[in-house]
């Protein structure tokens, strides 16, 4: 490892990132070099980590080279991997025009859950710290069948029925009274059946603002409560036009949903042919240089 290592900070809605550059995939960024980095006291800092590799570099990626020349090796803040990271993606895009690989417009990004197609707007300031909103095909939604697809959730003496929605990460979304009711979020909520998410869920907590208007907490599998989760709003928005009694696949007429988040507000449309586009900020916060000899001697005395 040499002995610095490149780092960006990053945030969509506040949902934060750790960014690491590394297009040969040269960097061996174990589970706790992961979590040592998210840290938010004794490391940078986030709720994940981006790794930004070029697709041909990695071997779960290589196949998606020809449609998509990066690829979004997205990790958790405790160091697990996931499948997508709607706000990661996002964010990710931006770290790419920064960089000069990309400009405003169409690119293409490559994640575990496939290729999503990203539109950067045009900025809006000429330093660029009001850049314009990214947005992101985040592909259909799949709502289980069976027994799956009906799950309950449960914060202390309260409980909830909630919508099985998975965004090519497992969601758990349920309407609750008050947004309070969900309490601290210190610890993952329990759900019902077990066999609905075997390998844990982000579970969203979801309030009536006005017409196709909705608020939204998250606890987030692998990072706790965080401020924001893009694939979360989207699955949110889904359970909540099926529950107004909209479907916009089958009846040809798209739907958008306002998701606020604490960090921030997030669009969610979901179009006539069920695809679903996910709009809002992303931005670059910081840049810097990780010492290498740190990261090594935080792992050894782990
Ligand atoms: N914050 C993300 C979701 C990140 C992954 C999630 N914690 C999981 O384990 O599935 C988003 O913006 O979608």
């Amino acid at each position: 490892m040499s002995s610095r290592i490149a780092f960006l900070k990053g945030h969509g809605t506040e949902n934060d990132f750790v960014i690491v550059p590394d297009p040969e995939n040269a960097i061996d960024l174990s589970p706790a070099a992961v979590a040592t980095l998210c840290d938010r006291r004794a490391g940078i800092g986030g709720d994940g980590l981006l790794h930004v590799v070029r697709s041909a570099a990695h071997p779960e990626a290589r196949e998606m080279a020809a449609q998509a020349e990066w690829f979004m090796d997205y990790r958790n803040g405790d160091g697990s991997i996931a499948e997508m990271c709607g706000n990661g993606v996002r964010v990710f895009a931006r770290y790419l025009q920064r960089a000069g690989y990309v400009g405003e417009g169409d690119l293409a990004v490559a994640t575990r859950a496939g290729v999503k197609s990203v539109h950067i707007a045009k900025a809006v300031s000429r330093s660029g710290s009001a850049a314009g909103a990214v947005t992101v095909g985040m592909g259909k939604a799949v709502l289980p069948d069976g027994p799956e697809s009906d799950v309950t959730v449960s914060v202390g003496e309260h409980s909830w029925p909630a919508r099985n929605v998975n965004m090519g990460n497992p969601h758990a979304v349920a309407f609750v009274d008050d947004l309070d009711q969900a309490g601290d979020l210190f610890t993952p909520p329990p759900f019902t059946p077990e066999s609905a998410y075997p390998d844990g869920v982000n579970v969203e907590f979801v309030v009536d603002r006005g017409p196709r208007h909705v608020a939204m907490r998250v606890h987030e599998r692998g990072a706790g409560e965080t401020r924001s989760c893009g694939t979360g709003a989207c699955a949110v928005a889904v359970a909540t036009a099926r529950r107004d009694g909209a479907d916009p696949a089958a009846t040809g007429t798209p739907a958008t949903y306002v998701v606020d988040v604490p960090g921030g507000r997030l669009l969610i449309t979901e179009r006539a042919d069920g695809e679903i586009e996910m709009t809002g900020p992303a931005v670059i916060v910081a840049e810097g240089e990780i010492d290498a000899q740190w990261l090594e001697e935080r792992l050894q005395s782990a």
